[in-house]
């Protein structure tokens, strides 16, 4: 856990995985100079100049040689004094250097230390660390390109401006409030007051969806393969993966746990699942995969549910959706049957041969279509579903605060459902967070972040 007020010199090696050719150990805090002083044993270089500097242990040995930089707080990521000696990368340059500012007095960041430094100070809000989280994590282009969206502050800024329409009206709620004695209430004013709630009401449910699109744009959608033994389910997923991911035989029963694959699929990341084919059986381990394929499918974002046309799928669909999930039908092995390949609309259903891979990319568009892309590059920033619950908690407040307003019946109530529903937004861009909800959130950071 991180201590959320600490205000000491932190440092972290923050860019050394791998054979990366430089290594960036990033230092923060009051004493960063001081340090970094002793680390060179010169001045600094001016404030955001870049300096060729040596580092160097307490004898003068040459650790390594690279670019010193500073920045005076709180021109600086964290608001505070910052330092980078930009070094040579791979496994051992960047620890040294990291070892000898630890050495001079800092202390070894927590993950994600930097990042809330910089929330802490103001320079960012919560949404806006949270989206360096995802930019790094990032599996697409479309998810990094959202998540820097949402770091630019794209979507805290459409939080914030619920939250003033929000101050708004409370401001006039509360104000009759007090004066509800005087019983004179006027009416064109309460009017314009639930129109205006409405209006709130309509944004909220707009925001909502693109941060529901945003979790599954940082996440990717969940794609569950269903249908009954044998039909190609997973030989479908080896078609889309590119690759024998699954294993295909003529056994009806082949494919027992659920397997997970992610895939960038036109620049969108998504999780699909083969799943065991779904049937009674006694075989208790079977038994087990058919449970486990029935819940995977209520996680779905889009369901494939495959047949053939030897075995056609009931039309009293074996499987349970959650409302908000797509279903599409998809009939498979068209090279045994004859059928034309493409999407049927007489029979709504999407013909494909897993073998050939014939009417596999008309699938796999209208997939994506569903999933809300391709072609979001310029509209969708990525969310985290810590997010959505606080935008669904808002909508639920204002809608109890709408149907109050609406039966004009407990002025207070209605105020305190206004209030309610504008944390939540606050919760978002964390104007109020619990410091337990701090830590939480930058714990999950990489280190050095
Ligand atoms: N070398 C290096 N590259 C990096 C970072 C870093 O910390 N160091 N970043 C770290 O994540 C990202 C860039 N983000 C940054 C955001 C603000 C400031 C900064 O100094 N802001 C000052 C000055 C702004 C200005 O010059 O216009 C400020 O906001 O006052 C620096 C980096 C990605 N690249
Ligand atoms: N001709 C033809 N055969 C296919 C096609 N797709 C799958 N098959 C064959 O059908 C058999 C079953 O394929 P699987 O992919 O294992 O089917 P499944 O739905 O995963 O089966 P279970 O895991 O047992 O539920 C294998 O012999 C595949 O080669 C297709 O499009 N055309
Ligand atoms: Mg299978």
């Amino acid at each position: 856990m991180l201590a959320p007020y600490a205000r000491d010199t932190i440092a972290a090696v923050a860019t050394a995985s791998g054979r990366g050719a430089v290594g960036i150990v990033r230092v923060s805090g009051p004493d960063a100079f001081f340090i970094a002083e002793k680390l060179t044993g010169r001045p600094l270089p001016p404030f955001r100049q870049a300096a060729l500097r040596s580092c160097l242990t307490e004898n003068g040995v040459v650790l390594d040689q690279g670019l010193l930089l500073c920045f005076s707080g709180p021109q600086s990521f964290t608001g505070e004094d910052v330092v980078e000696f930009q070094g040579h990368g791979g496994q051992q340059a960047p620890l040294l250097v990291w070892k000898r500012f630890l050495e001079l007095g800092a202390r070894a960041a927590a993950p994600g230390e930097f990042s809330q430094r910089a929330y802490l100070n103001g320079r960012l809000d919560l949404a806006q660390a949270e989206a360096i989280a995802d930019l790094i994590d990032a599996g697409s282009r479309q998810a990094a390109l959202g998540a820097v969206r949402s770091l630019r502050g794209e979507f805290s800024e459409q939080v914030e401006a619920l939250r003033a329409r929000l101050t708004a009206i409370r401001v006039q709620v509360e104000a009759s409030v007090d004066f509800v004695e005087e019983d004179d209430v006027d009416e064109a004013a309460a009017e314009r007051m639930v129109g205006e709630l409405k209006e709130i009401l309509g944004a909220t449910r707009q925001l909502l969806r693109s941060a529901q699109q945003g979790v599954k744009l940082a996440q990717g959608a969940i794609v569950v393969l269903a249908g009954a033994p044998n039909v190609g389910k997973s030989s479908l997923l080896n078609r889309l993966a590119g690759e024998d991911r699954a294993i295909v035989t003529p056994v009806a029963g082949t494919t027992r746990d659920l397997l997970h694959t992610d895939l960038v699929v036109q620049g969108m990341p998504v999780q699909v699942i083969d799943t065991a084919g779904i049937r009674d059986t006694d075989d208790p381990v079977e038994r087990e995969g058919v449970a486990r394929a029935r819940r995977a499918l209520a996680n779905a974002d889009v369901a494939l549910l495959l047949d053939t046309a030897e075995t056609p799928a009931s039309d009293q669909l074996l499987v349970e959706l959650p409302a908000s999930a797509c279903l599409l039908k998809v009939r498979n092995k068209i090279d045994v049957s004859g059928e034309s390949p493409g999407f049927d609309s007489a029979r709504n259903i999407f013909a494909i041969s897993a073998l050939t891979g014939s009417g596999i990319d008309i699938l796999v568009t209208e997939v994506i279509r569903r999933m809300g892309g391709p072609g979001t590059d310029e509209t969708v920033f990525t969310a985290r579903a810590r997010q959505v619950r606080a935008l669904e908690q808002c909508l639920e407040a204002l809608e109890r605060a709408h149907s109050l307003a609406v039966h004009a019946t407990g002025v207070e109530l209605m105020a305190e459902e206004l209030r309610q529903a504008q944390e939540h937004l606050g919760s978002i861009t964390g104007r109020i967070s619990a410091d337990q909800l701090l830590g939480e959130i930058f714990a999950t950071f990489c280190i050095g972040k």
